[in-house]
């Protein structure tokens, strides 16, 4: 793998047209919605039902979801721990070029280690990072378990998987938690309808 910070001798060119003029031009704020949590917490369902509802209110997203990302930017990357933060830093690179763009980028991924989350945030100025932690039990995705995949893990045909044996590290300080109440998890609307909400009060919808 190429390690960081290789190139000298570069120089940082900068446009006329930035990231103002985009926003305007959109009438939105770009930012990333980073949602984080164990396979099967329901971060593609939530990433899929946020990304239609900006679009109905005529806002630009555009979804990073991290099972797509690696079928081709990140195909070179598997999932051992230097893999996956690879993979996160990536990602987060290339949200923050999204967001640059104006766009309400959406990047759902398991991103199970906090630093690395942690270094994402710190590539836009913080109220632009908002990171969203899907708060689902373990026994509730592994009985939804949609790919099969916990049970090819617990049969130990899958070394190495999230929350079974290799750890998930759950946010200390997210903007925004999905969680069950009263044992019963909100639907794929209400918690689009969640994020919605705090963008609104945040004025990312409007420039
Ligand atoms: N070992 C292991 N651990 C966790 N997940 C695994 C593993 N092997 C394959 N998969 C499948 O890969 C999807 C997670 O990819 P991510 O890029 O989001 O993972 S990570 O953020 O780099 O940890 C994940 O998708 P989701 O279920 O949508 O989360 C799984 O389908
Ligand atoms: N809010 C929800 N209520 C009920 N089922 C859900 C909800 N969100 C997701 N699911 C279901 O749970 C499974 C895993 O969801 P998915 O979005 O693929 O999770 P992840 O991307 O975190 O792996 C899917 O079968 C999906 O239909």
């Amino acid at each position: 793998m190429a390690t960081l910070s290789n190139s000298t001798n570069i120089f940082w060119q900068e446009c006329q047209i930035g990231k103002p003029e985009r926003q305007k031009l959109l009438n939105q704020k770009g930012c990333v919605v980073w949602i984080t949590g164990l396979s099967g917490s329901g971060k593609s369902t939530l990433a899929c039902s946020l990304s239609r509802e900006l679009h109905s209110r005529g806002k630009l997203s555009y979804v990073l979801d991290g099972d797509n990302l690696r079928h081709g930017l990140n195909k070179d990357l598997g999932f051992k721990p230097e893999d996956r933060t690879e993979n996160i830093r990536r990602t987060g690179e290339v949200a923050k070029l999204f967001a640059d763009a104006g766009l309400i980028c959406v990047a759902s991924l398991i991103s199970p280690y906090r630093k690395d989350r942690e270094i994402c945030r710190a590539m836009l100025p913080d109220e632009n990072f908002i990171e969203v932690f899907m708060n689902m039990p373990l026994e509730l995705c592994e009985a939804r378990d949609p790919k099969g995949l916990y049970k090819l893990a617990r049969a130990g045909k899958i070394k190495g998987f999230t929350g079974i044996d290799d750890p998930y590290e759950p946010p200390l300080n997210c903007e925004i938690e999905i969680k069950q109440e009263g044992g019963v998890c909100p639907t794929p609307p209400m918690m689009a309808g969640q994020i919605v909400s705090y963008l609104e009060e945040k004025g990312f919808l409007q420039y």
